[in-house]
């Protein structure tokens, strides 16, 4: 059966991923840009499978008291859906009801995949504000014709605009005097000096950004109060302005309770430039390896730990790492393990369980858990839980305004 072109649809829940959930003769729905609670004109976008169909809203005709004019004009409902600008999925809702969503998400996520009951509330980080002038970091892509733009929402298609909200004010005036020679992507990174680099990408078949000559690059640093970070232009940092901070106040608070042992071995997985390792070190755990894929990452992790004697930073991948310690440590290396803290901040995917079910059997005294996708992060808490790890202490963070995202720190310690 062919779907037709246009649904009245009424709004019933919110689903992971930044779209809204709603039924058509016993079929779901899901639809972009609604609010639940709403009833809404949606075009059907897909119709190709037989268990759900994708649906963007045209027309809101009965509005949720929690809808405001999107932030991103370009990005607003009166638009055609086709030429929004996707990455503020959120932007048409209130920012505190955007954040009870969120919660919603990560609750929902944590009772149906980790079978765990919570009373998480995502909060807003760095004071009162409306949510926009987050982002340090932004990705623009270019086209055969030379046009630059963010994608469209859920596709490849270039869109030009006038404004990027959600970007820092520096960043978008650089965004402005942008021209797309030499380029199929263009970064623009505002590091801690205020001043913003931009960087013309060449992406690889897989669409990956081609690595940059040696002589082209730059190395920034990076603040988490008094301390500095020194990581590439084009390597791995968090957006959001207040993110770092955020999250190193976040562990720390969800370690509170637990001795960072001088004596112990503590691993900071996913380690990026050493940012945990660092947090991990500063409450007393000088002996900490910091793990991570990249090697450029990893030299800038060596350097950024070097005051501390036991710290390393190794370039490998995390479950080849916890593999080989499993099969390589010596008795003592392991009992020492037992004795430290894990924090672990997987990329979107999560840890997967080869690496939980190898970090439950190193049994460290803690885990921290740094997750920017909830349905991952409830997933490997799922695992863990079947190896042993509850859930001690969780925060959720609003880092990523007007998008979907959220980040989460957990804490999980033997039953
Ligand atoms: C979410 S970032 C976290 C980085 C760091 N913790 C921070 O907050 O700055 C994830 C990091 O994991 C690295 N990574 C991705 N897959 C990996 C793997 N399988 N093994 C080791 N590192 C990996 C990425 O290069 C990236 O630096």
């Amino acid at each position: 059966m062919h779907a037709p072109h246009e649904l009245d649809l009424t709004i019933s829940d919110v689903a992971h991923g930044g779209i809204f959930v709603a039924r058509h003769e016993g079929r779901v729905i899901f639809v972009s840009d609604a609010i639940p609670g709403e009833t809404v004109r949606a075009r059907v976008s897909d119709d190709s499978k037989s268990s759900f169909w994708r649906a963007e809203t045209v027309e809101v005709l009965d509005a949720s008291p929690e809808r405001q004019a999107h932030v991103w004009a370009a990005a607003d409902v009166s638009v055609a859906p086709a030429l929004r600008p996707g990455g503020a999925e959120f932007g048409h809702i209130k920012l505190a009801h955007q954040r009870d969503l969120k919660t919603k998400v990560l609750r929902d996520s944590l009772a149906r995949f980790a079978k765990i009951d919570s009373d998480v509330r995502v909060k807003g980080v760095g004071g009162q504000t409306d949510g926009t002038r987050w982002r340090t970091r932004v990705s623009l892509h270019v086209d055969d014709a030379g046009r630059i733009g963010p994608f469209a929402a859920r596709s490849h298609r270039i869109i030009e605009v006038n404004d990027l909200p959600l970007a820092t004010a520096a960043v978008e005036r650089a965004a402005d005097k942008l021209y797309g020679d030499n380029a199929d992507r263009i970064d623009l990174i505002q590091a801690a000096d205020g001043h913003v680099r931009v960087l013309n990408r060449t992406l690889d078949e897989r669409g990956q950004p081609v690595e940059r000559q040696a002589s082209k690059r730059e190395v920034l640093t990076e603040r988490v109060g008094e301390r500095e970070f020194r990581v590439d232009a084009d390597g791995f940092w968090q957006v959001h302005h207040d993110a770092a901070t955020t999250l190193d106040g976040a562990v720390r608070r969800a370690l509170a309770g637990v001795d960072v042992d001088p004596n112990a071995w503590h691993l900071d997985l996913y380690g990026g430039v050493g940012l945990f390792a660092a947090t991990i070190a500063e409450l007393g755990g000088t002996r900490v390896t910091s793990v991570e894929s990249n090697a450029r990452a990893t030299e800038h992790a060596g350097e950024n730990l070097s005051e501390w004697i036991g710290a390393r930073a190794e370039t490998a991948r995390v479950d080849r790492y916890t593999r080989s310690l499993l099969s390589g440590a010596s008795e003592r290396e392991r009992a020492r393990l037992r004795d430290g803290v894990v924090v672990i901040d997987p990329p979107r995917a999560g840890a997967g369980k080869n690496v939980v079910s190898d970090l439950a059997t190193l049994a460290p005294r803690a885990i921290v858990y740094v997750a920017c996708d909830p349905v991952a992060l409830a997933r490997d808490l799922g695992t863990f839980a079947e190896r042993g790890y509850e859930l001690a202490n969780i925060q959720a963070f609003d880092l990523f305004p007007h998008s979907h995202h959220l980040e989460t720190v957990a804490l999980l310690q033997q039953a």
